[in-house]
C-alpha cells in the first residue's frame, strides 16, 4: 500500500480530488465570481480565474422547491459561495487522545485568537458543540492562513503531523453526523454500504473500540463495503491508523450486497455446519447508507461544481440511491436502525427516496423521530412537497411526464410515489409541445429552447404534490445555519421482517426494475463500478448503468451459490490450494476430501482469504516471544497466500470477523479487499543473521498483543527510551541504565519490543500493560538495538513524550554525556529508509499525497 508503484490512475484520480484549488477556466460571461478566498494574489493574473460561485439553474431549482424560505435565499446563497472552514475529528482511539484535547483547549484557542480576524465567526478554534466530548473542532483559517505566521504556522504543523500519525481526522463537520445517529454499540455488527474513502468508517470503529480494555478486542465489527477499489485502498489505507481486528472491507455493488444465508445457499451444508457456526446469515444491527450523490452539499469545498450543476444530475442517481437503500433495509436485523444520507440538498435524492423506502416496507419500517438527539445540532424538517425537473420542464406529476422521459423520471421520484397507471386522464403524450406546456419554464443549464432566467411564471406554476409521509423527521443541514457544508440524514428502524415479496405493494407506484438510466454528469467525483470492476462511464454508456440497477435485489434474493461450488472446487485444484498446506477447508460439501475450495476463487484478482493454522509456524511465534496461552491465536490468523513457505503477512481477526469468515468459507459470496489487523510480518536478513523466528511484530498488531508477551520485551527507563526514540540505534554498551544494555544484548537476535517505563520510582514493579502503556517495536542485532517505527512516529511520540513526561514534575529527564551516537552495527540488519506515499485529507477534506520515511529491517516488506 502506498508505495512508489501506485499506478497513473490512482495519481490521477488524486490530483482530480483536490479541491478547492484555482484552476485555469475559460471566462464565463454569465457567472460571477463570489469568492472571498484569501487568494487573492492570483487576481493579479488575469488568465487565472477564481471558481464562479453561482448557477442560474441551481438558483431557479432550489428556489422552486423551497429549500430555504425566500427571505434566507440571499444568507444560503451567500454562504454557499464561501470557502468552508476546517474541521478535524481527535480519534478516540489515539493513545494521545485526551493530551490533544488539552492541548488544543489550553494552548491553541487562547494562542490563535488575537491571529484571528472576526468574519461570520468569533471564535478562531472552537470544538463542534454536538459532537461528543469535545472530540470535533472547527477551525476558521484557511490553509493559505495558516502560513502566514509563526503561531499559525506551529497549528498548521500540529495538524498535519497529528494527521498523518492518526491522531487527528480532517473530515468535513456535517459528514461526521451521520455515524452520530446510527447509536452503534460496541457489540453491533455493522455495514457501510458505500463507505470510501472511509472517514465514516473510521467513525464506526473508534466507537465499536470505545472501551476497549488493553489486549481485548469487542465483540462487534464493521463491513466496510464500495464498488470502487481505488477508493476502496484508500480506505484501507486510512484504516490501518485504526489498528483494528475488527473490519472487513469488501467491494461489492451495494445494491447487490450478499446476503451470504447459509439455508438459502447451501441447505446441504447449512444442517451440519450451522450448529458449528457462529452465524449462518450475515445481518446487522446498524447500516450506513451514505450513498453516491450529486453532492451539492459540497458546493463549499468543491466549487468546480458550481459550473457543472444541473438538475439532471439528482434525477439520475434516485434510482441507484433508493436500491441501495432497500437492499441496506432487507439487510438490516429486525429491531436494527439504518441511517440514509447524502451530501446533496435535492429532494429528488433525498425525500423522494426515503418516502419510497416508506412505501415498499409498509410497517416494518419507521421513519424515526430524531429530535432529541444531538439537540445542538441546528437543523431543518424534511421537505413534504417537492417537484421534479427534467430537461427544463417543470413536473408536478408522475401523469405530466411525457411517455419517452418515463424510462428517465420514474414514479417514486415524485412525492406521492404514484404512477397513476389506472388513471384515465393518463395521456400527457398528447402531442403538446414542451414549450407549449411549459411556457419559459425551460432549463437554461439543459440548453432548451428558451434560455431565460427560468423562473416559473406565476400563470404556469406547476402544482407540486404533498406527501402524507411523516418527512418532516427527515434532517437537512444547510450552510449558514452553523457554517458547514449541507447534509441530508434519515433514521430509519426496522421493526418487523421486511415482506418478502413485497417490492412493491400495489402496482400504483409503478415498477421499480425501471431504473431511471439517465447518467449524471458529475457524481462527487465517484466512479461507478459494475462488479466486474469495469467502469461505467456515465456519458456514453448508460445501458451498463441501467443493468447494474436493474440488478438490484429489494428482497433478500440471494445469489445462487451452489451451482459455483464444482468449478470452484476445480479451480481450487488447478491452484493447488488446500490440506496440505494446513489451513482451512475450504468446500464444505467435500469435507474430508482432500479436494479443497480456493473459496474466492470466482473474484478474478482478488487474493483468496486463507485461516492460517500452521501450527509449527503459530507454535514458534508463540515460544519466541512467549504469547500467553489466554491470547486466543488459532483460529484468529488470516494470510492472503495459501502457501505458507510464502506468508508474508498474518493478520489476526477477531471473534466477530471471524464468525463472517467462517461463514463466508460456506457460502462463498464475499468479496474481501481487506481483513484483520496485521500483526506478524516475515522477515529476512541479507547476512545470514537471521533471527530464530521468521516473523517479526507489526506495529499495528503490536498493542494488542502487549499484555500477552513475556519474551523478546524490555522495560526501558525514560532517558533510554528517549535515545531509541532520538538516534534510532543505540549499542548496548552505550545505554544510560547498563541492566538495560545487559539485559538487551541477552535477547534473541530479531524482533523485541521496548516498554517505556514511566515511573522512575516503580522500577522494579512487575509492568503493568494498560491502554496509555508506550511501548515500541525493535530490532536486537549483535551489537545494538534499533528502534522499527517509521522516522514520522518517532518525532511524535518524542515530542508528546517531552510535553506530557518528560517536562512534568514526575520525571525528570537528565540529559547525559553518554556517547549515544546514531552509529549502526554493519553486521546488524539495518533499518532501510523507504519512502512511502501517504494520502491525508488536506484541510478542505481533499485527499493529497504526501512522502512519509517509513524504517524497515531490510528483506521486510
Ligand atoms: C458519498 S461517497 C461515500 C463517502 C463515505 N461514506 C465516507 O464517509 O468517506 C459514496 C461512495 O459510494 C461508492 N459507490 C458508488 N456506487 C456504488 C455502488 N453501486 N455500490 C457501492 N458503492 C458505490 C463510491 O465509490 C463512493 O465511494
Amino acid at each position: 500500500m502506498g508505495g512508489r508503484g501506485r499506478s497513473r490512475t490512482q495519481r490521477k484520480h488524486f490530483k482530480q480530488s483536490r479541491e478547492n484549488v484555482w484552476k485555469r477556466s475559460k471566462p464565463n460571461p454569465q457567472q460571477h465570481s463570489n469568492d472571498g478566498s484569501d487568494n487573492n494574489d492570483d487576481n493579479s493574473n488575469p488568465t487565472w480565474q477564481p471558481f464562479a460561485t453561482n448557477n442560474a439553474a441551481f438558483d431557479d431549482y432550489y428556489k422552486e422547491q423551497g429549500i430555504v424560505p425566500p427571505e434566507e435565499w440571499d444568507k444560503f446563497i451567500e454562504f454557499l459561495g464561501k470557502p468552508l472552514p476546517a474541521a478535524f475529528r481527535i480519534n478516540s482511539s489515539s493513545h494521545f487522545c485526551s493530551d490533544i484535547r488539552f492541548q488544543l483547549q489550553n494552548d491553541f484557542v487562547k494562542s490563535l485568537q488575537p491571529e484571528f480576524i472576526g468574519g461570520d465567526e468569533a471564535e478562531a478554534l472552537r470544538p463542534l458543540p454536538w459532537y461528543p466530548e469535545n472530540l470535533a473542532w472547527h477551525s476558521n483559517f484557511s490553509r493559505n492562513q495558516l502560513r502566514k505566521n509563526q503561531t499559525l504556522e506551529r497549528f498548521h504543523e500540529f495538524l498535519k503531523q497529528a494527521n498523518e500519525i492518526g491522531n487527528i481526522t480532517r473530515q468535513e463537520a456535517v459528514s461526521m453526523v451521520p455515524p452520530l445517529f446510527l447509536d452503534v454499540h460496541t457489540d453491533h455488527f455493522v455495514l457501510d454500504m458505500c463507505a470510501a474513502p472511509g472517514s465514516k468508517t473510521f467513525q464506526l470503529l473508534e466507537i465499536i473500540h470505545r472501551c476497549n480494555k488493553a489486549g481485548s478486542l469487542p465483540s462487534g465489527m464493521v463491513v466496510a463495503n464500495d464498488i470502487d477499489v481505488q477508493r476502496s485502498n484508500l480506505l484501507i489505507h486510512q484504516m490501518k491508523r485504526m489498528c483494528t481486528a475488527n473490519l472487513i472491507v469488501t467491494n461489492h455493488e451495494a445494491q447487490n450486497f450478499p446476503g451470504c444465508d447459509l439455508n438459502k445457499n447451501r441447505p446441504r451444508a447449512s444442517e451440519g455446519a450451522a450448529k458449528t457456526l457462529g452465524i449462518n446469515q450475515l445481518l446487522f444491527d446498524r447500516v450506513l447508507c451514505d450513498v453516491p450523490c450529486s453532492g451539492d452539499g459540497t458546493l463549499r469545498k468543491a466549487p468546480d461544481l458550481w459550473r457543472k450543476w444541473n438538475a439532471g444530475m439528482g434525477n439520475g442517481l434516485h434510482g441507484l440511491q433508493l436500491q441501495i437503500a432497500m437492499r441496506g433495509i432487507s439487510l438490516l436485523k429486525v429491531g436494527g436502525r439504518m441511517v440514509y444520507s447524502t451530501c446533496s440538498l435535492n429532494p429528488v435524492e433525498n425525500e423522494a427516496v426515503v418516502a419510497e423506502i416508506l412505501r415498499n416496507c409498509g410497517d416494518s419500517v419507521e421513519l424515526l423521530d430524531v429530535s432529541n438527539e444531538l439537540p445542538q445540532l441546528v437543523r431543518r424538517p424534511g421537505l413534504n412537497k417537492w417537484k421534479v425537473r427534467d430537461k427544463g420542464i417543470w413536473l408536478g406529476l408522475y401523469k405530466d411526464v411525457p411517455k419517452h422521459r418515463r424510462s428517465v423520471v420514474i414514479p417514486s421520484m415524485f412525492p406521492s410515489g404514484r404512477s397513476y397507471a389506472d388513471s384515465p386522464d393518463d395521456s400527457y403524450d398528447n402531442g403538446l409541445e414542451e414549450t407549449e406546456r411549459n411556457g419559459s419554464n425551460v432549463d437554461p443549464a439543459c440548453g432548451s429552447q428558451i434560455a431565460s432566467s427560468g423562473s416559473v411564471p406565476s400563470s404556469q406554476v406547476i402544482q407540486g404534490e404533498h406527501s402524507s409521509l411523516p418527512l418532516e423527521r427527515c434532517i437537512r443541514i444547510v450552510p449558514h445555519d452553523q457554517n458547514s457544508g449541507a447534509f441530508f440524514i434519515a433514521v430509519f428502524h426496522k421493526r418487523s421482517p421486511f415482506p418478502v415479496g413485497r417490492e412493491k405493494n400495489d402496482n400504483q407506484h409503478g415498477d421499480l426494475h425501471q431504473r431511471n438510466c439517465e447518467v449524471p454528469e458529475a457524481i462527487s467525483g465517484e466512479v461507478i463500478k459494475s462488479e466486474n470492476n469495469s467502469d461505467i462511464n456515465p456519458a456514453d454508456d448508460t445501458g451498463k448503468l441501467k443493468k447494474a440497477t436493474q440488478d438490484a435485489s429489494l428482497v433478500d434474493e440471494e445469489v445462487h451459490e451452489v451451482d459455483l461450488m464444482d468449478e470452484r472446487c476445480k479451480i481450487s485444484e488447478e491452484n493447488g490450494s488446500g490440506e496440505q498446506q494446513g489451513n482451512e477447508v475450504f468446500c464444505p460439501e467435500k469435507s474430508g476430501d482432500k479436494t479443497k475450495l480456493q473459496i474466492q476463487g470466482r473474484w478474478r484478482g482478488v487474493d483468496p482469504v486463507i485461516l492460517f493454522k500452521d501450527e509449527t509456524i503459530i507454535n514458534h511465534i508463540k515460544a519466541f516471544y512467549g504469547i500467553d496461552d489466554s491470547f486466543p491465536l488459532y483460529g484468529h490468523l488470516v494470510t492472503r497466500n495459501n502457501d505458507n513457505n510464502h506468508v508474508k503477512r498474518i493478520y489476526y481477526i477477531s471473534k466477530s470477523v471471524k464468525d463472517v469468515l467462517e461463514l463466508n468459507f460456506q457460502v462463498g459470496q464475499l468479496k474481501i479487499a481487506s481483513v484483520g489487523l496485521k500483526m506478524f510480518e516475515r522477515q529476512t536478513s541479507r547476512d545470514g543473521n537471521a533471527s530464530p523466528c521468521s516473523f517479526r511484530i507489526s506495529s499495528e498488531g503490536l498493542p494488542l498483543l502487549l499484555p500477552y508477551i513475556t519474551k523478546q520485551i524490555l522495560h526501558a527507563s525514560p532517558v533510554d527510551f528517549r535515545h531509541l526514540l532520538q538516534y534510532n540505534t543505540v549499542k548496548f554498551e552505550n545505554f544510560v541504565d547498563a541492566e538495560f544494555g545487559e539485559k538487551a544484548s541477552q535477547l534473541m537476535m530479531g524482533c523485541c519490543v521496548v516498554v517505556l517505563r514511566e515511573d522512575v520510582r516503580a522500577f522494579s514493579d512487575p509492568m503493568r500493560v494498560n491502554l496509555s502503556t508506550v511501548a515500541i517495536g525493535c530490532w536486537k542485532g549483535r551489537s545494538n538495538m534499533t528502534v522499527m517505527v517509521s522516522t514520522i512516529d518517532c518525532q511524535d511520540l518524542l515530542e508528546r513524550l517531552e510535553k506530557c513526561l518528560w517536562s512534568g514534575d514526575t520525571i525528570s529527564m537528565q540529559e547525559t554525556d553518554t556517547d549515544v551516537s546514531p552509529v549502526q552495527d554493519a553486521q546488524d540488519i539495518k533499518p532501510s529508509d523507504a519512502t512511502k506515499i501517504v494520502v491525508r485529507e488536506d484541510a478542505n477534506g481533499a485527499e493529497v499525497e504526501e512522502e512519509i520515511d517509513a524504517v524497515a529491517p531490510e528483506g521486510v516488506e
